[in-house]
């Protein structure tokens, strides 16, 4: 049996669980806000397969370490949510694998972090460590807007990190791949609706990629850093070719679906049959 972990029920959930029943798949759904998880014994309502789809990383985190040490196949796996989940942490994966990848820092002091800023040279991309939906994500153009940005940052997130990017020259649009047992099952454009940021999710234009077969090695290559899953592989064209700026543990393709059809949810529920 498939356990569908959640916390809030989204476009994608929805439409996985229908899938489930049209093909008549035994499964269940779990919220992770109404269960509480039996660490040292074992949970009678969870199937085989675990397919987390928790917005909370933290919940992703625990739900994902407790089951599979309790011989639970989760999808996905412990190492790739506790990896993905920390920018810092994969960027360091990314590097360790040869994936190309922004140039990246991680300061510890505001005056180092401005010291970075001014050795890569304005502007630069200020990220919080953890976030998704492109929250607190900042382009830098000064030193004093580099101070700003970082004494906000330290009202809200994990205060003392500085995780800062070498601005990458690209088009006004990304790609998203969703990856599916290490295969491409999509990949799109995403473009900004206005500003600098294109990831936005809301109304932004989406559009079919056209990946080279260098584009494709890298994004496969990136993919098998982790074990087979279910994740996303955001990258930007740069002049030098691509490079991969993010890895999604949990990721959104009601964007992609607008281009792809049924074709993602089919390979996520045919990959779960697979593994169950
Ligand atoms: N180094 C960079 N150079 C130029 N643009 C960047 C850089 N890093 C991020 N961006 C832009 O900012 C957007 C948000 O960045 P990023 O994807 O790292 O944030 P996020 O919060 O993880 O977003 P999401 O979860 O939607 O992918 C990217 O889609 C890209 O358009």
């Amino acid at each position: 049996m498939i356990s569908i972990i959640y916390d809030y029920i989204n476009w994608e959930e929805k439409q996985i669980i229908k899938k489930l029943q049209e093909e008549n798949i035994e499964y269940n759904i779990i919220n992770a806000k109404d269960e509480p998880l039996n660490i040292t014994g074992k949970n009678s309502k969870i199937g085989d397969v675990a397919f987390i789809r928790c917005v909370s990383h933290r919940r992703s985190l625990y739900y994902s370490a407790i089951l599979e040490n309790q011989g639970i196949r989760t999808i996905n796996s412990f190492n790739i949510f506790n990896i993905t989940g920390n920018k810092i942490i994969t960027s360091a994966y990314l590097y360790k694998n040869n994936i190309p990848t922004p140039e990246s820092t991680v300061s510890f002091s505001k005056d180092a972090a401005i010291g970075v800023c001014n050795s890569y040279g304005y502007p630069v991309v200020f990220k919080p460590a953890s976030g998704s939906w492109g929250r607190m994500v900042s382009l830098i153009k000064n030193d004093n807007m580099a101070e700003t940005i970082f004494s906000m940052n330290d009202m809200v997130n994990e205060s003392g990190v500085y995780y800062i990017q070498r601005y990458v020259e690209r088009p006004p649009r990304d790609i998203r791949a969703i990856l599916i047992n290490h295969d491409i099952s999509a990949a799109v454009y995403r473009y900004s609706n206005d500003g600098w940021k294109t990831n936005l999710y809301r109304g932004g234009k989406v559009e079919k990629a056209a990946l080279s077969d260098y584009d494709r090695e890298i994004i496969i290559k990136a993919s098998e850093i982790f074990d087979a899953g279910v994740i996303g592989i955001d990258a930007m064209e740069s002049p030098d070719g691509i490079k991969i700026h993010e890895i999604n543990g949990r990721v959104e393709f009601k964007g992609a679906s607008r281009v792809y059809g049924d074709k993602i949810i089919n390979d996520v529920v045919n990959f779960l049959k697979s593994t169950s």
